[in-house]
């Protein structure tokens, strides 16, 4: 996929081949968060345990802002396949721009569900990855380290529901045009659901962390990443949210031509 050929972009068989690779990234950085504890105090809003002057938040946001505004510095947001969490924080490059050939809807930055993503992953998702229950001060820094990676990956994978919304578009006009106008949001997720596409990807899912998430060494077998966890944090977070993404931008695509 070459973002700057959007006839690479908007074939959504290069989609979900994309798709298919971003597991991959998903799962490692779910591996790497395993071996730390849950360590709570890093998503508390202003704990006592990691003191932040003039700053209202936790000290993931703190880590995740900075880290975003580096990134922005960096152009990652010129992507767009990139979607910030802090938006409002980011700056402009200090590269010059990449003029990326237009391919999706001009609103599509604002199709931005990164407060939610972040949310199910400190509430839903770190309790099944992390280790243990338990705080250890001396792995703050390499907790927020690994779920600012993690949370880039997830966002990624959610936010590519843009690029499969506009390609379903694109593939049947009259469909979508009609379901949009009618406001006829059911009918919109019945026709953007493949049910076939997310069972193979699940049982792919399964596969793979039985491959990925034992670890060699440990004779108790003992997995980091169990596949039944991978099914669901896919089935009731990750592909639910790519399909609000699908429908949330199909929604505004009559405004434009
Ligand atoms: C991404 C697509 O749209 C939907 C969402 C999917 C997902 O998030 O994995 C898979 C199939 C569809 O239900 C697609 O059609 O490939």
């Amino acid at each position: 996929m070459d973002f700057t050929r959007p006839e690479t972009v908007l074939d959504l068989a290069n989609i979900r081949d994309e798709l298919v690779r971003m597991e991959d990234s998903i799962i490692f950085k779910f591996i790497e968060r395993s071996h730390f504890p849950t360590c709570p105090a890093v998503y508390l809003k202003n704990d006592p345990r990691l003191p932040l002057p003039d700053f209202e938040g936790s000290f993931l946001d703190w880590a995740l802002i900075h880290m975003e505004i580096t990134h922005s510095q960096l152009r990652r947001f010129e992507s767009p396949d990139e979607t910030p969490f802090f938006p409002d924080k980011i700056v402009k490059p200090i590269l010059p721009s990449i003029n990326y050939p237009r391919v999706l809807a001009p609103y599509a930055p604002q199709v931005n569900y990164n407060d939610k993503v972040k949310t199910l992953y400190e509430k839903e998702i770190i309790p099944l990855i992390s280790k243990c229950d338990g705080d250890r001060p001396e792995n703050y820094g390499s907790v927020a380290t690994s779920d600012i990676e993690a949370l880039q990956s997830l966002s990624r994978r959610i936010h590519f529901g843009k690029f499969v919304a506009e390609a379903k578009f694109q593939d049947d006009k009259p469909l979508y045009t009609d379901l949009i106008k009618r406001g006829d949001i059911d009918g919109i997720m019945q026709h953007i659901t493949n049910s076939a596409v997310e069972e193979k990807i699940l049982q792919r899912l399964i596969r793979k962390a039985e491959v990925y998430g034992v670890d060699p060494i440990n004779n108790q077998n003992e997995r980091r990443i169990t596949p039944e966890y991978l099914v669901k944090i896919y089935k009731e977070f990750v592909i639910p949210l790519t399909k609000d993404v699908e429908i949330d931008y199909l929604l505004k695509r009559l405004e434009y031509p």
